[in-house]
């Protein structure tokens, strides 16, 4: 496949794949100060490749609200390797405004502003080699200049994938990002999204609803379910073969689990 080489990104000196980026401690997530979830404990490091994956209603916006600060904590911790560390989020596409009167770059170049900059978000060559390389990375450059109200589901869910990559943020959430796209796109995206953890050593976490196109890619899986309470984290084995994973999704998944992680890695 071809895949864009991104450059412009500006990877710490210090960088080595493995070191903390963000720390869940016993944390709490809910409404209200009900909880929807046993308590997590996890951390997400430079260069890893999470998937999160659930039944619908199950808790993971409400995990990545929790952890982008946009909903407080029932109880337990958030926090970050330092005051360096900046995260980006893709939103569900509906969660865009689709009325807004930008074309696909202008939102791409969003994703560079910083401070007053949205004044003059094209003024700087180096945002505007940003944007560029943002849009061959999320492979929306053929549709840069459209509107992106005219853009198709798949295009815009491309569109939110170049300005995530123009922030060159150190983790990056994503609530299905692949939603709307077709089976090779999703894979293509999913293959960037591994590419941008390895190479740039960026956090990526992903929400999917594709169960084996996430144990594919991710090197760690994490299972979310309001209903019986489970925050499994572990290789698709671990996941897929867990109770209350089988209880939703059936036998299935388990039987054809790989054995041991896909890429590698361990969340904790
Ligand atoms: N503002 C809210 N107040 C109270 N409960 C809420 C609120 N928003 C969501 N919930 C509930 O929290 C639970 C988890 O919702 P959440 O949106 O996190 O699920 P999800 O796993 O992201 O689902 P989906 O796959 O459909 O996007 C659901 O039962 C939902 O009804």
């Amino acid at each position: 496949m071809k895949t864009a080489e991104p450059t412009t990104h500006a990877v710490p000196a210090s960088f080595s794949p493995g070191d903390a980026l963000l720390t869940c401690e016993k944390l709490v997530i809910g409404y209200d100060g009900t909880a929807i979830l046993p308590p997590i404990d996890l951390t997400i490091r430079r260069g890893q490749f999470v998937a999160v994956v659930g039944r619908n209603g199950s808790g993971k916006s409400t995990w990545f609200r929790t952890l982008l600060g946009m909903l407080p904590p029932v109880s337990g911790t958030i926090s970050r390797a330092s005051a360096q560390v900046r995260s980006a989020y893709v939103p569900q596409t509906s969660a865009i405004d689709g009325l807004l009167p930008l074309r696909a770059d202008e939102l791409t170049a969003w994703g560079r502003l910083r401070g007053w900059s949205f004044l003059w978000p094209f003024a700087r060559k180096t945002d505007r080699d940003a944007v560029q390389t943002a849009l061959e990375t999320a492979g929306a450059k053929p549709f840069a200049s459209r509107p992106y109200r005219e853009l198709s589901e798949g295009q815009k869910q491309r569109t939110l994938l170049a300005r995530l990559v123009a922030t060159e943020a150190d983790l990056v959430l994503l609530d299905e990002p692949t939603a709307a796209m077709d089976a090779v796109a999703e894979r293509e995206t999913m293959q960037r999204l591994c590419t941008l953890s390895r190479e740039r050593g960026l956090g990526v976490v992903v929400v999917s609803h594709d169960l084996e196109v996430a144990a594919e890619h991710a090197d760690v899986l994490v299972f979310v379910d309001r209903e019986t309470s489970a925050f499994v984290v572990g290789d698709a084995r671990t996941v897929f073969c867990h109770p209350a994973f089988r209880r939703q999704y059936g036998d299935e998944y388990c039987q054809r689990a790989p054995l041991g992680p896909h890429r590698g890695n361990d969340a904790r």
